[in-house]
């Protein structure tokens, strides 16, 4: 099987919003409008083709993203769906990690939504050229020229105006299309309905003309050459404006702006022409950036067929028909049915088994696969999301995407015995397909306890268990991780004796333990000389101090950051044992930290707020309630950033303290940074909860 298209016409890209902006909406219009799709799902009917999780129906938002492949123009589409929510942030930046252009979508009546500029601004950190479709037209109070004034304040972008819509709400049936000056106007609302191009409406031609000249000039400052004709009065032609349009979008110098109503059925057809027209194929974009595994340096990989292989796997989907399946991305080299490729974050060999191609609702076989595509692979067994896998011969680890650390612990248990089992299965598939979140087990109350980034995104996992793998959990209250460690440093003495016929227990160690360096964690020492403790009885003293530290004497949370030395000791010929001695060495450091002012340590987050001004004094008090320090404060284009350090016992329902204080125009993100002292008021409280 060969290629279908040249590289140059493909396109990969997504389309993103805030939530309810109509991105189903839009994907599933322009499905049926590629062809592939021959029944339109209304989103409230529940029939998305685009939303496979039965739950995101529900919810009505998107969680998982999708690829899907659709033709255009003789152009290979393939669009990769991102989700709007923001504690779905990691979903947002894995899809704009593998895809080379966007369509963000904005609600005609709300403009610039809080998530639009969420999204907008992951997409300014990997450079994504993008579009922009003002969709809505339709509805009440749809503005479309307070959209492009919002584009600028609050996105602070460069729209480049291309269409002007012909009415608006009830009125709205068509748009002019400044480039080639006329309208285009759709017959009806209906699915499929026809359009024709007319002259510009009376109403409209002096709008049309000066919004025309905005465009021209926008354009032609991207060519020095057209620039000089223009200003000796000649016009350029439309396919040289299409070029630079082109070329100006790639670079992210503008934005072009479009108008419709996908709901409608209006503005779907003209948007398709201008991903093809203006959005990057995989060859116009940077070289991916990869590290070569042998050497540690940094290298780059050229998208093309005739490089060695390497892809980087974006998404993996548990499937009903298939089982897993792994989304990947395909930068360089040929896929085939049946080759072996190393996968070198993790060192392991993948065998690639059966390949599929996904449509909008229908699925295609295929044996091989080509730069540029992005195609789905059953079985893998050993790639997680992020993970690159190449050819074995010339390996690339290719750009990580930066995950952020959880921040919220929930224990859980399933609600019958009988569900353990499988219980476990399933919180290891899901934390295989999603980085962000994590399991474990509590030591000392035995407790599975699984940790994420939020509330919801907890709620959402635990959510999939129960449907996907049949398994009914109770959760506990989100709770934070604390720690504990000692403050000064202390002498122990502790001899340990047991003679009850037979046998007799002897040990006696002398220990000196005190504070180890903030992050330096737990060290052990042996400074015995001359054999006062026997070499082979040393592991058990460590073994016995490390025990202790598991769990601390204030509320029971792990101890961290401890020094301990074994000076000296005595043994007994036939009493003393490995044994002896770890008994020995547990009660003795028990006893000790006791005495060494045992404290309490809470993690500490770096909290960043991006917010319009007017609203900074207001979150800076509110930091300051929550026991939050701040660190420094800056603009960043058209809004400030507030840096502050907040405990994150004190940060649990921020987001929507957050929102209700800036009319949810602030966004803020947190990792943990350290952990620091917890006021004693505070851990008073801690202790009269947990111990
Ligand atoms: N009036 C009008 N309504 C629309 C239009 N496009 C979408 N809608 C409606 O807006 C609502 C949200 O649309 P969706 O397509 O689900 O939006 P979404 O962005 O995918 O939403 P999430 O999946 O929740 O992020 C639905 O009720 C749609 O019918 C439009 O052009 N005009």
């Amino acid at each position: 099987m060969a290629r279908t298209h040249k590289i140059e016409d493909y396109r990969n890209f997504g389309i993103m919003a805030h939530i309810d902006a109509g991105k189903t909406t839009t994907t599933e219009r322009i499905l049926f409008y590629t062809g592939r799709s021959h029944k339109i799902g209304e989103v409230h009917e529940g029939a998305a083709t685009m939303d496979w999780m039965e739950q995101e129906q529900e919810r009505g938002i998107t969680i998982t993203s999708a690829a899907t492949t659709a033709y255009w123009n003789d152009k290979r589409l393939n669009i990769i769906d991102t989700p709007g929510h923001v504690d779905f942030t990691i979903e947002v930046e894995r899809s704009l990690r593998v895809l080379d252009g966007a369509i963000a979508l904005l609600d005609a009546n709300a403009g610039v939504e809080p998530q639009t500029e969420t999204v907008w601004r992951q997409a300014d950190k990997y450079h994504v050229p993008r579009m922009i479709f003002v969709n809505k037209m339709d509805k009440l109070g749809a503005d479309f020229y307070r959209c492009v004034e919002m584009i600028e304040s609050r996105l602070g972008a460069n729209p480049l105006v291309m269409q002007l819509p012909v009415g608006a709400e009830s009125e709205f049936t068509g748009v002019v299309d400044l480039l080639r000056m006329q309208a285009i106007i759709w017959h009806d609302e209906s699915l499929g309905a026809k359009f024709d191009y007319y002259d510009i409406p009376d109403n409209l031609k002096d709008q049309a003309k000066e919004w025309r000249e905005k465009l021209v000039e926008k354009v032609v400052e991207t060519d020095e050459a057209a620039m000089e004709a223009y200003l000796e009065g000649t016009e350029p032609s439309i396919e040289d404006l299409q070029r630079l349009i082109r070329k100006g979008t790639i670079l992210n110098t503008f934005v072009p702006v479009f108008a419709g109503s996908a709901f409608k059925n209006k503005g779907v057809q003209p948007l398709l022409d201008a991903v093809v027209d203006y959005l990057p194929s995989p060859v116009d974009v940077y070289d991916i950036k990869g590290i070569d595994p042998k050497s540690g340096e940094e290298t780059k990989r050229q998208s093309g067929d005739e490089h060695p292989l390497a892809m980087l796997a974006f998404k993996i989907m548990n499937d009903p028909f298939v089982g897993s399946l792994t989304f990947c991305r395909i930068y360089s080299g040929v896929l085939q049915q049946g080759i072996s490729l190393l996968n070198p974050v993790k060192e392991k060999r993948e065998r690639i088994g059966r390949m599929l191609q996904m449509h909008a609702n229908s699925r295609e076989e295929i044996k091989e696969a080509f730069a540029g595509d992005i195609v789905a692979i059953a079985g893998l067994k050993e790639t997680t999301t992020g993970d690159t896998l190449c050819d074995a011969n010339r390996p690339v680890i290719l750009e990580r995407m930066e995950f952020p650390d959880p921040v919220i612990e929930i224990a859980i248990e399933p609600k019958t015995k009988s569900d353990q089992e499988k219980m476990g299965l399933a919180l290891n598939r899901l934390a295989a397909e999603d980085p962000s979140f994590r399991v474990k087990t509590d030591e000392e109350s035995g407790q599975t306890i699984i940790a994420g980034m939020g509330e919801l995104h907890l709620d959402i996992l635990v959510d999939r268990m129960k449907r996907e793998f049949k398994v009914e959990a109770n959760i506990g209250a989100p709770q934070v991780a604390y720690r504990e460690t000692i403050t000064k440093k202390t002498e122990i003495d502790y001899t340990h004796k047991k003679q009850t016929g037979g046998t007799g227990q002897f040990a006696r160690i002398k220990l000196v333990i005190e504070p180890n360096e903030t992050g330096a964690g737990f060290e052990f020492e042996s400074k015995i000389v001359g054999g006062a403790v026997p070499k082979e009885y040393i592991p058990g003293v460590q073994k016995g101090i490390a025990s202790v530290m598991t769990s601390g004497p204030i509320a029971g949370f792990p101890m961290v950051d401890i020094k301990a030395q074994l000076i000296d000791g005595a043994y007994h010929d036939v009493d003393s044992s490995v044994l002896a001695f770890e008994i020995a060495s547990r009660a003795g450091f028990r006893e000790g930290v006791q005495k060494a002012g045992p404290k309490l340590l809470e993690p500490i987050m770096d909290v960043e707020v991006v917010t319009p001004d007017e609203y900074m004094g207001d979150i800076i008090g509110d930091l300051n309630s929550r026991r939050g320090q701040i660190q420094g404060t800056e603009s960043r284009g058209i809004a400030t950033v507030i840096q502050a350090m907040v405990p994150l016992a004190n940060m649990f329902g921020y987001v929507n303290t957050l929102r209700s204080m800036s009319q949810g125009r602030a966004q803020y993100t947190m990792q943990f940074d350290h952990y620091e002292q917890v006021p004693q008021a505070v851990a008073d409280e801690v202790q009269a909860k947990f111990a």
